[in-house]
């Protein structure tokens, strides 16, 4: 019998030493009174918390970070009540003030009658890993961002127009509002490149971006870089008359920016041709035949001499 007892006394500080050397933390909780029969002492070096500070179940919940804390104990107590294995996620405080991120998991032990006896379960430090995923979601979205920026000027690229030309199209024919749209387009930045290099030019186009972006003053108002030296502007719930100013306004932006142009035939300053449309879309119209008339309109401004705008057929 004695060597019975001693067996078990050296089988169970074999289990002790062993699961007190592991990172994870193990724990026990006595179900009928809620309360710890068991913590390891490795808690109070990731916490800080000694183990003897670790009573009851509310000790637990108390440690939890508050936006954590209903939904970790009302999850854990439903399961644990059904008497279902389960793991959570949570943020501990430290005797610090700080958090660490747990996986708790959890084993129900059960009676020979099948209720609840105990629950025994081990705490990791998953810290780490929530970083990491933190990075990875920052990163995905920094990726989204950049992938529908123009890597030049900073403004929205042609993939961002398609997109939001889409919605607000979609809008426009639901709500029966009027969309407009400009196409402008720099004047003779061909010559501009021959004369001042293409570090120039690129410089230039970031110049009149930003001019540009000025003339964004409607909450929908948007304004993308169409490819080259093409810029486009979408101006949601905006008649003809409105979108006419708003082409002079750009004119005047640019204007006022004055970008030396020696080899413009329009003048010694850089200047814009636009092309402007206004749609309220029908079930049948197709944006990109609305799109086409808004580039003819474009190109009808350069035949006539450039540095202006044409929001008709004439
Ligand atoms: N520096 C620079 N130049 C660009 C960029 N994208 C397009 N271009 C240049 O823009 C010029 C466009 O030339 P064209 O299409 O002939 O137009 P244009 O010279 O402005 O003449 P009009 O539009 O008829 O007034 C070309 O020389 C392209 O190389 C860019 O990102 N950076």
């Amino acid at each position: 019998m004695t060597e019975v007892v001693e067996k078990l006394d050296v089988e169970g500080m074999v289990y002790k030493t062993l699961l007190e050397s592991t990172k994870a933390i193990p724990w026990r909780i006595q179900w009928d009174s809620l309360s710890f029969s068991y913590i390891g002492p490795q808690i109070e070096e990731l916490l800080g918390w000694a183990p003897d500070s670790w009573m009851s179940v509310q000790d637990w919940a108390d440690r939890i970070h508050p936006e954590d804390r209903e939904w970790a104990v009302n999850f854990c107590v439903a399961q644990s009540k059904a008497g279902v294995d389960h793991e959570a996620d949570y943020r501990a405080l430290c005797k610090d003030g700080s958090y660490v991120w747990i996986r708790d998991v959890v084993h129900v032990v059960r009676k020979d009658d099948g209720s609840v006896d105990a629950l025994v379960g081990f705490m990791f430090d998953i810290s780490e890993r929530k970083r990491t995923e933190q990075r990875l979601i920052e990163l995905q979205r920094e990726l989204e961002t950049l992938s529908f920026k123009d890597g030049l000027t900073g403004i929205a690229n042609r993939r961002r127009f398609d997109a939001v030309f889409g919605e607000e199209w979609d809008n426009a024919r639901r709500s029966g509002r009027p969309l407009s749209m400009l196409m402008l387009d720099i004047d003779y930045f061909k010559q501009y490149n021959d004369h001042y290099g293409h570090v120039q030019g690129d410089y230039c186009l970031k110049v009149v971006a930003k001019a540009l972006e000025q003339a964004v003053r409607g909450p929908r108002d948007f304004l993308a870089r169409f490819g080259g030296e093409e810029f486009v502007l979408i101006l949601p719930d905006t008649d003809a008359g409105i979108a006419q100013q708003v082409a002079e306004r750009c004119h005047e932006l640019i204007r006022t920016e004055w970008i030396p142009h020696e080899r413009s035939m329009t003048g010694m300053a850089l200047t814009l041709s636009v092309g402007a449309g206004t749609v309220v879309p029908m079930a049948t119209d197709e944006r990109q035949a609305f799109l086409e008339l808004v580039d003819r309109r474009l190109y009808s401004a350069k035949v006539r001499g450039r540095n202006t705008t044409v929001s008709g057929e004439h």
